[in-house]
């Protein structure tokens, strides 16, 4: 089982020196609860996030109403916010980390049913809430994101946003309107963002991401044309944006995140679908040079 407290994860450190999100027994989280003198409960309120390759039930639950610090010792782990997470997590389980804590969001945020205003109960696994004066059944939701990485055949646009780390540049992104399409909702984006006209599209991947409120983000790859190259950036979406070339996204690619000055660049964590368009533009472009 995965534990949160207020939705952050709680991880622990590895002999290697990483971290890894700590995995406790459901027997684990009793005695946990019983030592802090919580009511067991508490236990009922866990998710099925998944089943392990050895067909174990994977579940997490949020241990919010505890004291923090009590838990933390207790487990031998620190709770760490969920983006922080992002960059310490090495192994294959942050996706699962991310899908547990947008499941116990979900489920926070969803007690009253928004058709009728009454009251909600989750179901045993915690994959859907029924209202109880309706009967109508309400499952969780994700926000298709358009996440786009522009080139314009030697070089690529990355922005950042004011509220990301400093020195942090990423593709570029955006919310699907009502009624859009992907491709319609990328080329707006990109206009609306940096003013580019966009010649072609081509899809790459996606991924669940936790933030805000779980979005769907579809990742895709962009061309323009060298000869209409010139950034207009919406100020009020981006503190910049800028061209950067094969070197400095290269460079960027090798550096690892520590405390200190930031570096003129650095990328998204490997989790995130932004570091994925990076690294498969940076192949590409290996490529046809
Ligand atoms: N996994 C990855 O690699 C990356 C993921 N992302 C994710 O993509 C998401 C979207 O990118 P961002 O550039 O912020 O999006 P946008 O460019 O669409 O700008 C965000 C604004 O869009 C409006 N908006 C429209 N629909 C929604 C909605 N359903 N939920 C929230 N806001 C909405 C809001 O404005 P208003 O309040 O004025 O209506 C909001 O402030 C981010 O939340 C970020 O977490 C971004 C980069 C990399
Ligand atoms: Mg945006």
């Amino acid at each position: 089982m995965f534990l949160f407290h207020r939705l952050n994860p709680l991880l622990q450190n590895t002999e290697r020196g990483t971290f890894r999100p700590a995995t406790l027994t459901c027997s684990d989280v009793q005695s946990v609860l019983e030592n802090l003198g919580a009511d067991g409960s508490l236990l009922k309120e866990s998710v099925l996030i998944g089943c392990s390759e050895q067909n174990q039930a994977e579940f997490c639950l949020d241990v919010g109403r505890l004291d923090q610090a009590a838990v933390e010792e207790m487990v031998t782990g620190s709770f760490v916010d969920l983006r922080k997470s992002f960059f310490l997590l090495s192994g294959a389980e942050a996706p699962l980390v991310a899908k547990g804590q947008a499941l116990l969001r979900w489920h926070q945020t969803s007690g009253f049913s928004s058709a009728t205003g009454q009251p909600t109960r989750r179901n045993q696994a915690g994959s859907q809430r029924v209202c109880s004066s309706s009967g109508i059944i309400s499952y969780p939701t994700m926000c298709p994101v358009v996440i786009v990485l522009v080139s314009d055949g030697t070089r690529c646009v990355l922005g950042r946003q004011a509220a990301f780390p400093r020195g942090m540049y990423s593709a570029l992104a955006g919310f699907c309107d009502m009624g859009e399409s992907l491709e319609e909702a990328l080329c707006r984006e990109v206009a609306e963002e940096v003013g580019l006209e966009v010649l072609s599209v081509s899809y790459s991947s996606s991924q669940h991401w936790p933030f805000p409120h779980s979005s769907f983000m579809l990742g895709c790859h962009a061309s323009v044309s060298p000869a209409h190259t010139q950034l207009i950036v919406d100020r009020s979406e981006l503190e910049d944006a800028r061209w950067f070339s094969l070197q400095e996204v290269m460079s960027a690619l090798q550096v690892k995140p520590r405390r200190g000055d930031p570096p003129p660049l650095w990328l998204p964590p490997k989790h995130a679908i932004a570091h994925r368009l990076i690294t498969e533009w940076t192949q590409l472009m290996q490529t046809v040079s």
